[in-house]
């Protein structure tokens, strides 16, 4: 468990991170989100002892960082994975950060192959792929077998192969009753990972909520139904109260009903129907509607034009 209570960081005149309260339990990967330059690494930074608070508190399972007593073995942490000495190998680089925490050896094997990477354990980090980069640094992170996980963007950069382990990865850490708090700027690999999310936007909280919660407050949910006898649908559904709009391709947007209700006012006209299908608004779209007012740098798209 993660507790933030009015936690703030002032950098001279810039507030990064502004009277900012969040939990995040455990059993449930809760992605953090925000624009850039809303105070997601501040924050993380912030919970991991490296930086410390101008106001308020974080508290990882009832106490600061500083006042845990074996730090690795209650949090662990992917904040850079190229943070490594690129000349030594996978396996030493552990052993180093084992040896260092005062962990066991042997955990050294057994996370190279909780991550996949004990046949390369021998070859130095420095050649590493990004993916494989990203697989030792969540070892890292679970050397000491933490409850606690914290991810910065890990999966930046990855190809669609490694976005999936990360986030079968992630999951199932989580259904192991650990806490997972990962941030991420790809929104739709988000809504794929997190059940819970912790939004942010100038260093405020705009809303701590699950990802379905979240999306279904922001955005509407519509039906789209194809007919060729579209005007007759339309007609019938706008006299029972829906609201009618045409889609580009012919199709009609139905707000304010479910399909089942649009397939039933079909059914009792008797129109065929070529397409009923029900439209839920993505996490893109509930995000840019509730952290709209707090992007630092707007692109005025119709200033240019695009
Ligand atoms: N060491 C620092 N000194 C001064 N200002 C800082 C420092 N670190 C962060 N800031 C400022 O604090 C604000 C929050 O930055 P932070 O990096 O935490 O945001 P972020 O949400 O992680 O952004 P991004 O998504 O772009 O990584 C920004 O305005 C940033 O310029």
């Amino acid at each position: 468990m993660i507790e933030a209570v009015g936690l703030t960081k002032r950098y001279g005149k810039t507030v990064a991170v502004d009277d900012l309260s969040f939990t995040v339990a455990p059993g449930r990967v809760t992605g953090f989100l925000g624009p850039n330059g809303a105070g997601k690494s501040t924050t993380m930074r912030m919970i991991l002892g490296l930086d410390r608070p101008s106001a308020g508190r974080v508290l990882i399972d009832g106490k600061p960082y500083a006042k845990l007593d074996r730090p690795l073995r209650t949090v662990g942490a992917l904040l850079d994975a190229k943070w490594v000495h690129p000349n030594r190998s996978a396996r030493a680089h552990l052993q180093w950060l084992a040896k260092s925490n005062g962990l066991p050896d042997r955990r050294v094997d057994e996370v190279l192959d909780l991550v996949g990477l004990t046949k390369v354990a021998k070859r130095r980090a420095g050649g590493f792929s990004l993916g494989m980069s990203q697989r030792l640094g969540i070892a890292a992170a679970l050397l000491g077998d933490p409850k606690v996980l914290l991810f910065d963007e890990p999966v930046n950069g990855l190809d669609p192969e490694g976005i999936l382990w990360i986030r079968q990865f992630m999951q199932g850490l989580a259904a192991e009753g650990r806490t997972v708090l990962v941030s991420s700027h790809l929104l739709s690999e988000m809504a794929l990972t997190a059940q819970d999310l912790v939004v942010i936007g100038r260093g405020r909280l705009i809303s701590q909520s699950s990802t379905t919660d979240f999306v279904e407050r922001a955005t509407e949910n519509t039906v789209r139904v194809r007919s060729p006898h579209a005007d007759k649908l339309g007609a019938m559904l706008l006299d029972k109260g829906f609201t009618v709009r045409d889609d580009a391709d012919g199709a009609l947007v139905v707000s304010g009903a479910t399909s089942d209700q649009v397939g039933d006012v079909a059914a009792a006209g008797g129109v065929v129907l070529h397409e009923l299908s029900p439209q839920r608004g993505s996490l893109e779209q509930a995000f840019m509607q509730l952290t709209g007012d707090s992007v630092e740098y707007h692109t005025d798209l119709a200033a240019t034009g695009k």
